[in-house]
């Protein structure tokens, strides 16, 4: 773009790349320029060799001890003595001793797999064992006794699989809600992440950041050199203006992935005795809540975690809203806060069919429905779900209730008739509240993530606005170091500790 004034003079930022004499074709800028590859995690504590079970605690089938340092093959040796080393990743059936007594642990599944092709990209070694807490305690004490090995931290493997890098950190953080996803749609977005899709996408990013500032770089040291390509700047320009679309849109995806990791809040409200409680109990397929005839029984916000149709939720029951409560009581559950109104992303009004003249159901149609109801999702309004329970109180042969009313759904929490269309309806809305994880690009699951993504859209804001060519430059360096942040290039160890501590010994 002709914005920027073209100073016929400036700054050098890279005396090193200014020397022509050393090849001065913009290939050699950029290749000068490439990002430096490997991660920012310090180097595990070299000698080190760490075991821990791998997997859960208590009595079962079978356990797994794992092993991952250089002493990691002695450990081995040393257990399954007097045999040598099994063939490589192949399982071989051995018998574990303690070396100090010599007495017969377990006969166990062993797996040697020398570095790099494991998991840390350390020598590793798995023992599959029986899983007794007595074997597991055995072993664990044998190992501890070999020299050289030392209980493992939690999340100390992967964080060694990250320092040699064999995952970067959005494949950590992938990794760590694997281990934690609790309904299908977390275990399919971890898992993207697992596989790097998210990495992948900024290390593109990143990749087109250093042709631009290659681009810059090569008009500052050859600009008014006859042989430099037509347009550089020109190219640059249209680079950054491609990036900063692609990152705007990633950042409107409305938090769908941080949402999808933490759970989405739904919030059943409507007048008392409507049935509210009754319909938290059916969804959360436990009796969470009081169900009475009286009135006001629930007083208080009660939230409990349920899986409903996949997707990890924050159900909330709520205390029934009386006609003419008055201000105070209406900004009660306006109110953000725990299971407020205000904080969820799917209101579930719900009123009793066979009462939808009464004052209490008017007063809530004409000010929580119709108040939700007037804002689209679209304009950061939350999703309303409306709800007509009790229809087995309804006349048989009667009109359907309501008209007039917004669109609706009938149900009866005593039969279960209609619970099956209201799930379905849940689940769409879900859906746009969460996210497909299974398609589109890859969501971004944390703050983390979006921090970097605006601080990289800030920079090149400066980039634009910059008349210096090597100021241009510089930010087009901030803007790149953001994205090789979010994958842990120079990752500080604050962020490293903040990451890893999700994770639990023995991964
Ligand atoms: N006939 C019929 N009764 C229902 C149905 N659902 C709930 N009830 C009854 O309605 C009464 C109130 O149910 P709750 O679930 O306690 O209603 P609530 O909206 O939580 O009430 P508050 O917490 O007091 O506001 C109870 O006696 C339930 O057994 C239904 O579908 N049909
Ligand atoms: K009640
Ligand atoms: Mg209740």
């Amino acid at each position: 773009s002709a914005t920027r004034p073209r100073p016929r003079r400036v700054l050098v930022p890279f005396p090193h790349l200014y020397n022509r004499d050393s090849g001065g074709a913009v290939g050699n800028v950029s290749r000068a320029l490439c990002l430096r590859r490997g991660s920012g995690a310090p180097a595990p504590s070299p000698g080190a060799t760490v075991f821990a079970l791998s997997s859960g605690q208590g009595r079962c089938g079978v356990a797994v001890i794992r092993a991952s340092g250089p002493a990691s093959g002695d450990a081995l040796r040393i257990l399954t003595a007097p045999r040598a080393l099994p063939a490589a990743r192949t399982a071989s059936l051995r018998l574990l001793s303690d070396p100090r007594s010599g007495e017969p642990l377990d006969r166990a599944l062993v797996l040697w797999f020398p570095g790099p092709r494991s998991f840390t990209g350390e020598d590793c070694v798995e023992f599959h064992v029986h899983g007794g807490p007595a074997v597991v305690s055995g072993v664990l004490q044998a190992l501890g006794s070999v020299p050289g090995l030392r209980p493992a931290e939690a999340g100390e493997f992967t964080r060694r699989a990250f320092a040699h890098g064999k995952l970067n950190l959005t494949e950590v953080e992938g990794l760590a809600d694997l281990i934690h996803a609790e309904t299908e749609a977390q275990r399919r977005q971890a898992l993207r992440q697992l596989d790097g899709e998210l990495g992948q996408l900024c290390r593109s990013w990143a990749g087109t950041l250093t042709k631009a500032l290659a681009h810059v770089e090569a008009y500052i040291d050859f600009g008014e050199d006859d042989n430099l390509e037509e347009g550089v700047l020109e190219q640059a320009d249209v680079e950054v203006r491609e990036l900063e679309v692609a990152l705007g849109a990633h950042l409107r995806d409305a938090r769908r992935g941080q949402r999808l990791r933490s759970g989405a809040h739904v919030v059943v409200t409507g007048p008392p005795n409507a049935g509210k409680s009754s319909l938290v109990n059916l969804l959360s397929r436990k009796p969470v809540s009081i169900v009475s005839p009286e009135p006001g029984t629930t007083r208080d916000v009660l939230e409990t975690a349920v899986d409903l149709a996949g997707f990890p939720v924050l159900l909330s029951d709520t205390a029934g809203l009386r006609e003419g409560a008055g201000p105070v009581e209406q900004e009660g559950v306006r109110r953000p806060g725990r299971g407020g109104l205000e904080q969820a992303d799917i209101i579930v009004a719900m009123l009793d069919a066979s009462d939808l003249a009464s004052p209490s159901s008017r007063d809530f149609l004409d000010t929580v429905v119709a108040t939700v109801g007037a804002r689209s999702p679209r304009e950061g309004g939350q999703r309303l779900v409306l709800v007509l329970n009790k229809s087995d109180l309804l006349p048989a042969e009667g009109p359907r209730p309501g008209p007039g009313l917004p669109p609706s759904l009938l149900l009866s929490c005593l039969t279960g008739d209609g619970l099956h269309g209201l799930l379905e309806a849940l689940r769409k809305e879900l859906a746009a509240v969460c996210g497909d994880p299974s398609t589109g690009s890859p969501l971004l699951t944390r703050e983390r993530h979006r921090h970097h993504l605006k601080a990289c859209l800030d920079a090149l804001g400066h980039y634009k606005q910059s008349k210096d060519l090597a100021l241009a430059a510089e930010a087009l360096r901030v803007a790149r170091g953001h994205l090789t942040c979010l994958t842990g290039g120079g990752g500080t160890e604050e962020v490293l500790d903040i990451i890893f501590r999700d994770f639990c010994v023995g991964k």
